[in-house]
């Protein structure tokens, strides 16, 4: 959908022709009672569920949850899933025009959180949802969760916030820093202004390289240990130019990623994800999580080292209709609220139940 007005940001200023990409599963109920957001990750899309298809070379990034049947179930749920504002999934995002036709690169606005959250308010009200009955997601589809529900006490039901942060701490900051400086480091970034070049002529090296790191973050040492050890990759020799298996397995999800993802999407995101603190201009953090109204269940990864559990208890004993944290166990690290369906279906089950 195309929003009918420029979206105002938080900084200032509007973005003009705002597109929001999503995809629903399940009908939406006449009083609109059974309507659940799904809110994905820096680099995820609305494809939540569904299998490997043309176009989608992968099936739902958490196609064991959503379906009939399960967890969220769409025979019952109307499931909604948004791509974020700003990503390049089909939403309005650097790679996309701006109204005079030219990609935005560079100029594509600052943009945070909130912001993306003010559009996909936009997006409920077009679709006839004035109350979600679950809001949802993980890592930065939490931050985007928890600003419905200190922004819209009000429109959230129920909230499950899964491996996030009321705010980006400074160690989260940092990883991201390296990032960023990876891809403007590279000479195809040309200031964000790339989107012209020649095929193969993008930030790809730059890019890459923030999601090897990325990446790391993502898993556990001892997954990765115990995955990898010193081994080499088959048929090559460390010790003559060729690669540890650690190091193919990194090179993998970095040619992954640069083959379906902009980088200047990847930037903008990223600088919204350092941006996060749900207590600015809210009087602090404590403030901002007394705001939120809704039945509440926070849960994160024992082996997270990106977003540890602290963040999370935080974040439970702070909203006053939180239960207890919850904590998933998995060797996987972030990813294990990717990783871990079945022990996320449960939280669904148990929170839309309860
Ligand atoms: C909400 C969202 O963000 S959803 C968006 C999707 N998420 C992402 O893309 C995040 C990046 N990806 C990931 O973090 C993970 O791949 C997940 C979470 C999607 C899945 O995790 P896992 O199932 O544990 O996958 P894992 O990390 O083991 O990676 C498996 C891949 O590594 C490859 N691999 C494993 N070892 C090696 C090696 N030595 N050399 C090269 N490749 C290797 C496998 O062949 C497999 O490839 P494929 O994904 O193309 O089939
Ligand atoms: N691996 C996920 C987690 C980031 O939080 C992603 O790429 O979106």
């Amino acid at each position: 959908m195309t929003l009918d007005r420029p979206l105002p940001l938080e900084i200032g200023g509007v973005l003009p022709g705002v597109r929001l990409a999503y995809e629903t599963w399940g009908r939406l109920a006449p009083d609109a009672s059974n309507a659940v957001l799904v809110l994905h990750a820096l680099t995820g899309d609305s494809h939540v569920a569904g299998p490997a298809e043309p176009g989608h070379p992968t099936p739902g990034w958490w196609d064991g949850l959503v379906g009939p049947g399960r967890p969220l179930d769409t025979d019952r749920w109307f499931v909604v899933v948004p791509n974020v504002l700003g990503g390049c999934q089909g939403s309005t995002g650097p790679s996309s025009p701006r109204p005079d036709g030219r990609p935005w690169g560079g100029a594509f606005p600052f943009l945070t959180q909130r912001d993306m959250v003010t559009a996909e308010a936009q997006l409920a009200d077009a679709l006839g949802i004035e109350r979600w009955a679950l809001v949802t997601g993980g890592s930065m589809g939490g931050m985007r969760a928890l600003e419905w529900a200190v922004s819209y006490p009000e429109r959230v039901g129920a909230l499950l916030l899964l491996a996030t942060a009321a705010a980006a701490s400074a160690e989260q900051i940092a990883m991201a820093a390296v990032q960023l400086h990876a891809i403007r480091a590279d000479p195809g970034w040309r200031g964000g202004d790339y989107h012209g070049a020649a095929p193969g002529h993008g930030p790809h090296a730059g890019l890459g390289t923030a999601r090897r790191l990325a990446h790391i973050t993502y898993r556990s040492e001892p997954e990765l240990q115990a995955r990898f050890g010193r081994r080499a990759q088959d048929g090559e020799d460390p010790l003559r130019s060729g690669r540890y298996q650690v190091e193919s397995y990194l090179d993998h999800h970095a040619d992954k990623l640069v083959r379906r993802f902009d980088a200047g999407s990847y930037v903008v995101l990223t600088e919204a994800m350092n941006g996060h603190d749900a207590g600015r201009g809210r009087g602090g953090t404590a403030a901002a999580l007394r705001r939120v109204t809704a039945r509440t269940l926070v849960a994160g990864v024992d082996s997270d080292r990106l977003y540890p559990l602290a963040q999370q208890a935080e974040l439970a004993a702070g909203i006053p209709g939180a239960d207890r944290l919850r904590v998933i166990e998995s060797p996987s690290g972030h990813d294990g609220f990717l990783t871990e369906p079945a022990q996320v279906g449960a939280l669904v089950r148990g929170l839309l139940d309860g």
